[in-house]
């Protein structure tokens, strides 16, 4: 409704007062169809004003109507700065409450972290207490696998210690026995020592015995002489025979040590050896007799046996012999050993071989494994022993080396010769076996030599018939024979020069030939009458040899003498028989005496010895036992400590659980807080809204108590009506204060409710609608002063419309921008704008849901520390946007 000055109702275009007039209720939203509003008039007309409703006229006085007005500016001037004072104490309310939305923000980013954090040590400790948990297990197998190991091994100790145990205590038993049998033992140890005294005394009367026997046997070597000759006839051979040959060798008497040749028809010629041996006596029957003195070299002489004859007559084969049918040679070796055997006891033996021949004056090594083109020669190397220095000596342990040896020897023999039986036919073989002996009774030592001869063929060669080297060979031969003979005689005539160096053979020879030595000649010989010239030739010098040697004292020896010292002989045989005999069995029985003592020693010291060795182990197994158990032990102790640690991480992760289940709890209050908090968000949006309304509707009754007011001046009661415009307007401010002071205890209920996170909220979100409350109120409020008032008594409809339009675009606008007022010009509201602070609210809600799904992400993949570490960092990121 408009106020037409004039009484009539001017156009918008013609009215002058149409916007040049204040309204004296500050807007047209107060006025109503229904209300009269004055207008003034011309200088006369103004002091009538004319209602639309009620068409009447109410005179307005000029003056009155000037004050009016300014007492209404005044007003609503105040109201203004009041309300300006009031928005800005809004304004840093706001900003207060979004600081402390920014703190609480922090505080909330620091508690997701704390959380995360936790969350993590969490997890960090999850595994931790899995491995812990795992380790424990393993321990846990462990030792019980340790502990089963150790439980079978005690119990096998056990069983060993007891069957120790029972061991011990049978042989103590077995120890006391023999401690009671000591006084036996001592007996018997007494007895037998009393018999080491007695055989003491016999080994030295048996030593002084075979010394006598050796003596006796000496003597009765030197009766039959001391170079002894042996002759030996070989059989017709199967050529002789063939050819015709007759046999002119008679052995009826060869027992006695006769032989006769047939020297013709009807004569025969009879000669005297030592012993003869026919074609019929094979090896062992040759040896039989030698072998006293192959026994003498071990007894400390010198003995030589040589083979001698013509070629073909046996030499090689009396001395040799054959594989099966072995000769002086390897028989001699072999009674060596069996009696360096038997006297073992008495004498320890060292025997060596050498091989040598002797061919044309020259020496050679047969034992030598490469040819040297050094001449090899003899020297004396002590005074009665001569030697062939770099000769080989092979040392001998046993007969089969022996053998291996002779064989060595006669395989080399052959090497270098077309005809073996010629080449052998004109070299000597010799052998020599060198025995050391020790007497281990006396301690005596001896050193002897045996040589084992076989010279080349004897028989005299025509100068005629041989020319050359076999000339040569003949002469060498004739003169090592001839040196030999002469040596021989040598010593047969006691000569003071002994012709040894006339040739290598008696030079080889010189230790074996004369003084204590001994010399079998072996004299071979063919019975075929077509040899008989060589045989006799051979027999002859035999017979110069055994002559020389015997011919002085055959002659001096008288029979009767002879036989009395043969019987004497025969009597020291049969005393030393007897004696041996009984020696033996006193020997065998100190023997057997020696040997139980021996064996009841040994038994005490290994029943000792055991007692010792048990008690050893039994103390060993005790110790480990101890160890054992102190191990068992140790174990225990170290499972206590673990499980100790285990119970205590479980009790942490069940506190850390429970505090992440508070925080969840928390987060959950927070959630409902909210949602309260939206609740009662509405709620006072509802109150402000009806508020609003309810200010709208006292407004629009002050402007009619105003309008009535302005009426009623004129009927003088402006005074009590202002005084009720001041009680409405109290009025209002009250209800406006106490809408505000509900509005506040609402926040600050929810603030008390969510110290952080809900006082964020409900600051945000009443700061939010107190802006736009206090801002529809200033524009509404200033509106009027930005574009001057609408009525100034000129109120119209299209005005009141056309301010409506403007109000509600303004209104929109600022309620759709939710921009904020022009007045905060503060730098803090610049950079902190309500739409930034609706950002800022805005993730504050987001990152609980985030961190919730973070949570129980974390809860299902709780240990996988990588994923966790990208969710902080989302987060993270989350909360720097
Ligand atoms: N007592 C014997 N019984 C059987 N056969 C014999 C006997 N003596 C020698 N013989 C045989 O006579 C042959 C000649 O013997 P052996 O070679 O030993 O003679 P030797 O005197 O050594 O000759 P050489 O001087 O040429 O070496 C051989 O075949 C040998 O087997």
């Amino acid at each position: 409704m408009f106020i037409n000055a004039g009484g009539e109702a001017p156009h918008q275009e013609d009215n002058p007062l149409k916007f040049q007039g204040d309204s004296f209720y500050g807007g047209g939203d107060v006025l109503s169809t229904n209300e009269c509003i004055t207008d003034s008039g011309s200088q006369e007309a103004k002091e009538y004003v004319k209602c639309d409703v009620c068409m009447a006229e109410i005179k307005v006085p000029a003056d009155q109507k000037k004050i009016m007005q300014k007492k209404f500016t005044a007003k609503y001037e105040r109201d203004i700065k009041e309300l300006s004072v009031l928005c800005k104490q809004k304004t840093d309310e706001c900003y207060e409450a979004w600081m402390s939305l920014n703190a609480t923000n922090e505080q909330l980013e620091k508690v997701r972290m704390d959380l995360d954090n936790r969350t993590f040590e969490k997890r960090n400790l999850e595994q931790v207490l899995d491995e812990q948990g795992n380790n424990l297990k393993s321990v846990s197998t462990k030792y019980e696998h340790d502990k089963q190991f150790w439980a079978t091994k005690i119990s096998e100790l056990d069983k060993k210690v007891k069957t120790m145990k029972r061991e011990h205590s049978q042989l103590s038993r077995e120890a006391h026995e023999c401690a009671d049998s000591i006084p036996e033992l001592n007996n018997m140890v007494s007895g037998v020592q009393a018999l080491v005294v007695q055989c003491e005394d016999l080994k030295m009367k048996y030593s002084e015995e075979q010394t006598k026997r050796r003596k006796l046997f000496n003597q009765l070597q030197e009766t039959k002489g001391n170079i002894r000759v042996f002759c030996r006839c070989r059989p017709l051979s199967k050529a002789e025979v063939s050819a015709g040959c007759s046999v002119v060798a008679e052995f009826e008497s060869a027992k006695d040590g006769d032989l006769g040749i047939l020297t013709g028809s009807s004569t025969k010629k009879t000669f005297k050896f030592d012993r003869v041996f026919t074609p019929k006596d094979d090896q062992v029957d040759v040896f039989a007799d030698a072998s006293p003195l192959v026994v003498s070299v071990l007894d400390g002489y010198n003995v030589c046996i040589f083979a001698y004859g013509q070629t073909g007559t046996g030499k090689t084969f009396t001395m040799e012999g054959t594989e099966h049918n072995r000769g002086v040679n390897y028989r001699t070796l072999e009674q060596l050993f069996r009696t360096a055997q038997e006297r073992s006891e008495t004498f320890t033996y060292s025997i060596s071989v050498s091989v040598l021949e002797v061919y044309n004056e020259q020496i050679r090594d047969l034992l030598a494994t490469s040819p040297t083109s050094k001449k090899l020669e003899i020297k004396q190397a002590s005074e009665g022993f001569h030697n062939v220095p770099g000769i080989v000596e092979a040392k001998v342990e046993n007969i089969k080396e022996v053998w291996d040896v002779l064989q060595a020897g006669s395989n080399a023999r052959a090497v270098g010769s077309n005809n073996v039986n010629e080449h052998s036919s004109r070299s000597h073989c010799m052998l020599c076996i060198m025995v050391r002996s020790r007497n281990l009774i006396s301690g005596e030592c001896t050193r002897s030599k045996l040589w084992l001869v076989d010279l080349a063929g004897s028989e005299r060669l025509a100068k005629t018939d041989v020319q050359g080297e076999r000339l040569k060979e003949a002469q060498n031969i004739n003169r090592s024979l001839s040196a030999l003979g002469d040596v021989i005689s040598a010593l047969a005539n006691k000569s003071s020069h002994i012709p040894y160096r006339n040739s290598k053979l008696t030079h080889l020879l010189q230790d074996s030939l004369g003084g204590d030595s001994k010399t079998l000649m072996l004299v071979q010989i063919s019975p075929s009458d077509k040899d008989l010239g060589e045989t006799l030739s051979s027999l002859n010098f035999a017979t110069r040899v055994r002559g020389v040697e015997l011919g002085p004292a055959k002659k001096q020896i008288d029979p009767n003498e002879l036989q009395k010292m043969k019987t004497m002989l025969e009597k020291a045989r049969q005393e030393s028989r007897s004696k041996d005999e009984s020696l033996r069995k006193l020997e065998e029985n100190i023997q057997n005496l020696e040997s139980k003592a021996k064996n009841r020693d040994q038994v005490y010291k290994n029943l000792q010895e055991k007692i010792k060795e048990l008690e050893g182990q039994l103390e060993s197994k005790t110790s480990w036992q101890s160890q054992s158990e102190r191990q068992a032990s140790q174990l225990l102790d170290k499972l206590k400590a673990k499980e100790e640690v285990c119970s205590t991480l479980q009790e942490k992760v069940k506190e850390l659980e429970s505090k992440i289940l508070d925080r969840d709890r928390d987060l959950l209050e927070s959630v409902s807080l909210q949602e309260k908090m939206k609740h009662l968000e509405s709620k006072h949006r509802e109150q402000m809204q009806e508020s609003v309304h309810h200010s709208h509707v006292l407004q629009e009754k002050i402007r009619e108590l105003e309008q009535k007011l302005a009426e009623k001046e004129e009927n003088s009661e402006s005074a009590s009506l202002h005084q009720k415009i001041k009680e409405l307007e109290d009025k209002l401010r009250q209800q406006e204060q106490q809408l505000q002071c509900q509005g506040a205890r609402d926040c600050d209920g929810v603030v008390t409710a969510t110290p952080n996170l809900g006082k964020t909220f409900a600051h945000d979100i009443v700061t939010t609608d107190m802006d736009s409350h206090i801002l529809k109120i200033s524009n509404s409020i200033t509106r009027p002063v930005s574009h001057g008032s609408v009525s100034r008594g000129h109120t119209g409809e299209a005005a009141l419309h056309e301010q409506r339009r403007k109000r509600n675009s303004r209104t929109g606008e600022t309620e759709n921008l939710f921009l904020p007022p022009s007045s905060l010009s503060d730098k803090r509201f610049r950079k902190s704008d309500p739409p930034r602070v609706a950002k800022m609210v805005r993730p504050v809600v987001k990152p609980i849901a985030t961190a919730q799904g973070a949570t129980t992400n974390t809860r299902r993949v709780s240990r996988d520390q990588v994923q966790g570490q990208k969710e902080r960092d989302n987060k993270k990121k989350i909360w720097s946007r």
